[in-house]
């Protein structure tokens, strides 16, 4: 199965959907009323579908206040095209629809579109909470589109705020698991052509499968990070992220599931003369390093006597080596050991690294989510699936 970002356009596109869906059984709920000899306003049923909506609201993590004033305003434009209606039969202006069952089948019908609606919303919460969500291109098309009615009803949607509730709570009651992730990090996560692939990605799938929920993927990127975690754009994230204190300070870590750290990759035959820091840092050597990470960082602390140079091109870095402009680059294991399946001519120089680091699964603070996914990683480490996977992303991820 295909695994791609989801798309924030889309899930906002879900929600105007949604509302007109609502609306548009007005007519039909009319032409019942009409039939019947009802009255458009009924307060009891009014009350069970604002209830309702409170309800599921808290379960989400939508603050409850702001989804029933939605969920009110629909009401009083359902009772308004109700009474045009009723009133365009009676002058004989227009015919009213066939009639459909009010209890059976309009009301069902009404409380599975509440329900996806505020489904709908979730997913879009980040996004209608942007400050200027109200006059968005998509929010302006649409109210030019659907009217009048659309104005009010783009104000409410923008007035919906998100409300804290635990974690693993809220993902059970939406039936959807939102991880970030950055889409460039082979072999953890990486986009190519918009379909995703890595270990981590694989391993997302089957925690959302463990916990009964949908995954859903949220693009992030490095700088933004932190960010879109603090933004409650996901719930979890997963790209190969490095356990740091900084990230720690927000966030919660599950247990590490790769161990790794800097280590030399050199051409092939030159292993034994280029495998300790001691051995690479003579002036003889030429180190090459990519600049403005974390490599070149190392290579500023603990090379002193070797010629370093740097190569801001990391599609064409390992052809340095391969074609004997430089002896040696220091980079990290998992980097490594992809470069050394897919390039022949290149080698690891040490089974060993230089440093030591942690990656794991970022989440949201939440007790019972941590031992959820804990849980489910200690099977996973238990099982070898781990293993397997990294093992089955090292051999197909693309190497430039
Ligand atoms: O269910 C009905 O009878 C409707 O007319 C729909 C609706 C609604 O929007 O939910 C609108 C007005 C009524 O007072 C009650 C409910």
């Amino acid at each position: 199965d295909e695994v791609h970002f989801d798309d924030p356009a889309a899930d906002v596109a879900a929600v105007f959907d949604l509302i007109e869906q609502r609306l548009a059984l007005m007519p039909a709920v009319a032409s019942w009323k009409y039939a019947k000899s009802l009255p458009v306003v009924d307060a009891d049923r009014e009350q069970v579908v604002l209830d309702a909506t409170v309800a599921r609201a808290e379960k989400l993590g939508i603050e409850p206040g702001s989804a029933r004033t939605l969920f009110a305003l629909q009401i009083e434009i359902a009772r308004r095209i109700q009474a045009e209606k009723i009133d365009a039969w009676r002058s004989g202006r227009e015919q009213p629809p066939p009639v459909r069952d009010l209890a059976r089948e309009l009301r069902p019908a009404l409380d599975d579109i509440g329900d996806r609606l505020l489904r709908a919303i979730y997913l879009a919460l980040p996004e209608l909470q942007r400050p200027g969500f109200a006059n968005s291109p998509a929010a302006l098309q649409w109210q030019k589109r659907f009217g009048a009615d659309a104005a009010k009803l783009v104000g409410a949607l923008a007035a919906l705020r998100d409300t804290p509730v635990p974690a693993l709570a809220r993902i059970k009651a939406s039936a959807v698991l939102r991880i970030g992730t950055t889409g460039d990090y082979a072999p953890f996560s990486s986009d190519a052509g918009g379909i995703l692939r890595g270990a981590d990605i694989d391993a997302a799938v089957q925690l959302a499968k463990a916990l009964g929920v949908e995954p859903h993927f949220v693009r992030t990127s490095w700088p933004t990070l932190m960010g879109d975690y603090r933004g409650g754009r996901f719930d979890i994230a997963m790209s190969g992220i490095s356990i740091t204190a900084e990230r720690a300070a927000e966030a919660a870590f599950s247990a590490s599931y790769h161990r790794g750290g800097k280590t030399p990759i050199v051409r092939c035959g030159r292993e034994t003369s280029l495998d300790t820091l001691e051995e690479i840092d003579q002036p003889g050597t030429r180190v090459v390093v990519n600049p403005g990470g974390t490599n070149e960082r190392f290579v500023r602390e603990h090379i002193a006597r070797a010629k370093v140079s740097l190569h801001p091109d990391n599609r064409t870095i390992f052809d340095e080596i391969r074609l004997g402009r430089a002896d040696v680059m220091i980079t990290d294991d998992v980097e490594v050991e992809l470069q050394v399946r897919g390039k022949p001519g290149l080698c690891r120089a040490t089974p060993a690294t230089f440093t030591q680091g942690d990656k794991a699964i970022l989440m949201l603070r939440d007790g019972e989510l941590l031992k959820a996914v804990d849980g489910w990683l200690a099977n996973e480490q238990r099982s070898g699936a781990v293993t397997r996977r990294l093992e089955s992303a090292l051999a197909t991820a693309p190497v430039h």
